[in-house]
């Protein structure tokens, strides 16, 4: 495993979006804050909105690319639903030439199944972003299929890092607990807010009073972890004063039946997801 910290973005060639919605849309926004230049970002996605696309247009993005005009880009980003992989794939391929490396970021998609709905096979990495992406704060785990040369690697790697770091496995499986951990994870820190919220209102504060804590907490608390070189165990030891209030919230959470059990089972959940979105139908 190798740890990868952000750098500067130069992809050296035509990159490809093939769907831009909550992730392929962040990863975009993420690329061109990073310092993409928009020449080279092309965008396949019929069912960008009018906004988007004007958005997109006005900073030099070319949309909807044809394959005559995009005929051998350095990446092509495989970002749509994963049931959409089989009818995307085949016309993904029209873009691609000898040099391009697919990343496809479809949970559970394994690189068999990919590599097979695409006519030529070839360089193919399976990658997991999530959508702090969007403000270079993601964080993503990546697997290279065995065609993908060590310059291709490298480029997919300059492009992740370019919205936050980036973590290679040598285990295809892993992805799919990746997924369950860091690609599905910001959905369970916001439900921590939205929970921590409501048991503030439960608690007799008021509902913005009570949003507006919960929120800051953990965007605090997230800082904090950022910032410091202490393992997450410190700081929550730093706000636990013996006999104190967190002490006894943390008897509640960190009972038998607590926090650890039920995060093992969502995160096992969601891999065992992932892993059933690998099959078709
Ligand atoms: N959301 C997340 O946090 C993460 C998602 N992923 C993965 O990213 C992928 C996308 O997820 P997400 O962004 O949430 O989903 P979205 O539905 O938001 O995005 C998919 C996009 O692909 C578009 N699309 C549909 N058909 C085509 C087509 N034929 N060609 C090009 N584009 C098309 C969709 O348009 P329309 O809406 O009109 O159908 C949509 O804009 C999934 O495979 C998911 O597993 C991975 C990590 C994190
Ligand atoms: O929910 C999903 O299936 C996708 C993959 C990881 C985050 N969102």
């Amino acid at each position: 495993m190798t740890t990868i910290s952000a750098g500067p973005l130069n992809p050296g060639g035509p990159v490809l979006l093939v769907g831009a919605g909550k992730l392929g849309g962040a990863l975009l926004d993420g690329w061109l804050e990073g310092g993409l230049d928009p020449r080279l970002a092309y965008v396949l996605d019929p069912g960008l909105s009018e906004p988007a696309a004007e958005r997109l247009s006005a900073l030099g993005v070319t949309l909807q690319p044809q394959a005559p005009e995009l005929s051998n880009a350095a990446a092509i980003v495989v970002a749509v639903k994963p049931q959409m992989a089989a009818s995307v794939l085949p016309a993904v391929a029209s873009y691609a030439g000898p040099s391009s490396v697919v990343i496809s970021v479809m949970a559970g998609q394994t690189l068999e199944v990919i590599g097979a709905a695409l006519p030529q096979g070839g360089a193919i990495v399976r990658a997991m972003p999530n959508t702090p992406a969007s403000v270079g704060r993601g964080i993503t785990g990546c697997f290279a299929g065995p065609e993908v040369s060590a310059t291709q690697k490298a480029l997919v790697d300059r492009l992740l890092s370019a919205v936050g770091d980036v973590i290679w496995v040598d285990d295809e499986g892993l992805i799919d607990a990746v997924t369950g951990v860091s690609g599905s994870g910001p959905a369970y820190v916001f439900l921590l807010v939205e929970a921590l919220a409501k048991a503030g209102i439960a608690a007799g504060l008021p509902a913005d009073i009570a949003e507006t804590l919960a929120r800051r907490t953990v965007e605090g608390a997230g800082e904090l972890l950022a910032r410091s070189p202490e393992p997450p165990a410190t700081l929550r030891r730093n706000v636990t004063s013996p006999n104190g209030t967190t002490a006894a919230a943390l008897d509640v959470l960190m009972a038998e039946n607590g926090l650890e059990p039920l995060m093992e089972r969502a995160v096992a959940a969601a891999t065992k997801r992932a892993k059933e979105l690998a099959r078709p139908g």
